[in-house]
């Protein structure tokens, strides 16, 4: 089967300084696959590759292929407001709008004209939330802010704005890194439900939680790619010794 995503000898450069060397990377349809490396080998810049997050930092310049489908991600024609509907990105710090829980949900849909009558509104607000495992605990208050949830349930309000867009991949940049155990392994069990529907590309410094959500694994190291494999390959037979130090927690 073709990927959903493949990228082609991409390099990200802020300003003078190169971020990533010259990488290149499937990301295959329904499945987890986890970013890790020590901190600062490039995770993050090469995730927002995926959707041109990059595009908002003016010193960035990114080159090489991202192919999502087979189109070009960074060609001059592609609406990006659209790429980011189709790839959707949930961030490390829960950032709900400071809105209702309704209009967090509701507010993509709308703009993107995925529904305009109120009752088909309210039945994609109520399938985003059920999916996000999010709908028993807000049914009651969906016009309380969303910024009144606790920070696991502002996550999952995050990753049901992202859900009601209908996409095709969901980035995640380190969800888990502000939340309590308990809402750690609720994100984690969502993950787990979301995949057979979405491509998910994880950012996660937890080896546990790379071992725990994902099928692939890629280790990053000083912007490169060094290695990428099945994840049980990775985490009990990898090849190069720079992965084995990582994993068993010699650096990073
Ligand atoms: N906006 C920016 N401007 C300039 N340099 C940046 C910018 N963002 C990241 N960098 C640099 O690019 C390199 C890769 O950073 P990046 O945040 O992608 O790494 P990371 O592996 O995600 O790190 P962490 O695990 O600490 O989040 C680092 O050297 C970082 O300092």
């Amino acid at each position: 089967m073709t990927p959903k995503i493949s990228a082609r000898d991409v390099s990200v450069f802020y300003g003078a300084k190169q971020a990533i060397d010259h990488v290149s990377i499937d990301v295959d349809r329904d499945t987890v696959l986890a970013f890790i490396g020590p901190s600062g080998c490039g995770k993050s810049t090469f995730l927002r590759t995926l959707n041109r997050m990059n595009d908002t930092v003016a010193s960035a310049r990114v080159t090489g292929e991202i192919l999502l489908d087979g189109e070009d991600i960074y060609a001059s024609g592609m609406d990006v407001v659209q790429l980011r509907a189709r790839v959707g990105m949930v961030f490390q710090k829960p950032n709900p709008f400071p809105k209702s829980i309704y209009e967090n949900v509701a507010y993509g849909p709308r703009i993107h004209g995925l529904a305009t009558a109120r009752a088909d509104l309210d039945a994609l607000v109520e399938q985003s939330l059920l999916r996000a495992g999010l709908w028993d605990e807000v049914k009651d208050r969906l016009s309380d802010s969303g910024t009144a949830l606790s920070g696991g349930q502002q996550q999952r309000l995050c990753i049901a704005r992202a859900i009601a867009v209908d996409p095709e991949v969901i980035l995640m940049d380190e969800p888990c890194s502000a939340l309590d155990p308990i809402a750690t392994a609720r994100i984690e069990e969502l993950i787990h439900e979301l995949k057979g529907r979405y491509a998910i590309v994880i950012v996660t410094h937890n080896m546990q939680q790379a071992a725990r959500v994902s099928q692939n694994t890629a280790f990053f190291h000083l912007g490169r790619l060094v290695e990428f494999g099945a994840t049980s390959d990775i985490f009990t037979n990898p090849r190069e010794e720079r992965t084995r130090d990582y994993i068993t927690g010699r650096y990073g």
